[in-house]
């Protein structure tokens, strides 16, 4: 298997020949580290991210052996719309997850019918108190403008967002390039993870991590990476 190790002291860089083998190693790293809080809390915790990378690795996570019936799966981020949308992450982590084994599993959604996004992420916030947290795992993405979540860098409010001490879980998200109003976890909720992978994929995304981790204005990524208690595990293919 083809890998390559970098390591700074924020982040440590796993790349892969070949998609399905980051999918593969992913997935394995995740079920480890589930099948381990499930070991000593009896439960596992684990948010994910929507778009377009993820299929590959939610596929080959499905079907890990681990106690699905114990993972509670929810999503670090969700756009505005219902499961039904072809836009949803909900829909996506329906349809490529909870499958085989990981039916099993309890999805706990943040997208619901709301007078708007700012109804919708307060009742997110108090429904999502009782989850055991902190994130056993986290899985992000990337775009190419650096945002994580959704971190977007023109989201309004985006230091209430970054904001490491908030007590918040859920927040409401408006950024011009986000398409859609967003949901998403905080930063806070995102760094306390026990785990926290970064998943990317193609040439543009390297250069975009490059140049989020290199000297120059900060993009949202970074301020995952800066607040993070433990390095991102940061997993790559071309
Ligand atoms: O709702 C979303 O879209 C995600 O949560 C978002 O943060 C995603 O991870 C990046 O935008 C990368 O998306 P792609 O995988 O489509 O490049």
């Amino acid at each position: 298997m083809a890998r390559e190790q970098l390591n700074s002291a924020a982040y440590s860089w796993n790349g892969f020949a070949e998609r399905q083998e980051l999918a593969a190693a992913l997935a394995g790293h995740v079920a480890g580290r589930l099948t381990k809080a499930i070991a000593e809390r009896g439960t596992g915790l684990l948010a994910v991210s929507g778009g377009t990378t993820p299929a590959k690795f939610f596929a080959a996570l499905s079907a890990m052996p681990i106690a699905w019936d114990k993972v509670i799966v929810t999503l670090v981020d969700e756009r505005f719309v219902p499961a039904s949308s072809p836009r949803s992450n909900a829909g996506l982590v329906a349809a490529n997850l909870l499958q085989n084994a990981a039916k099993a599993a309890r999805f706990v959604p943040l997208y619901h019918e709301a007078v708007g996004i700012e109804d919708a992420a307060a009742s997110d916030n108090a429904a999502l108190q009782s989850l055991p947290w902190p994130l056993d795992v986290v899985v992000l993405g990337m775009g190419p403008d650096g945002h994580t979540a959704s971190f977007f860098p023109d989201a309004d409010d985006l230091a209430k967002l970054l904001d490491p001490s908030s007590d918040r879980i859920v927040l409401p998200v408006h950024a011009a390039s986000a398409g859609e109003p967003r949901l998403t976890l905080s930063l806070a909720r995102i760094v306390d993870a026990g785990f926290i992978a970064l998943h990317i994929e193609g040439e543009d995304k390297r250069t975009a991590f490059d140049s989020a981790v290199a000297p120059g204005p900060r993009k949202p990524i970074r301020a995952v990476l800066d607040a993070a208690a433990k390095p991102v595990e940061v997993f790559w293919a071309p």
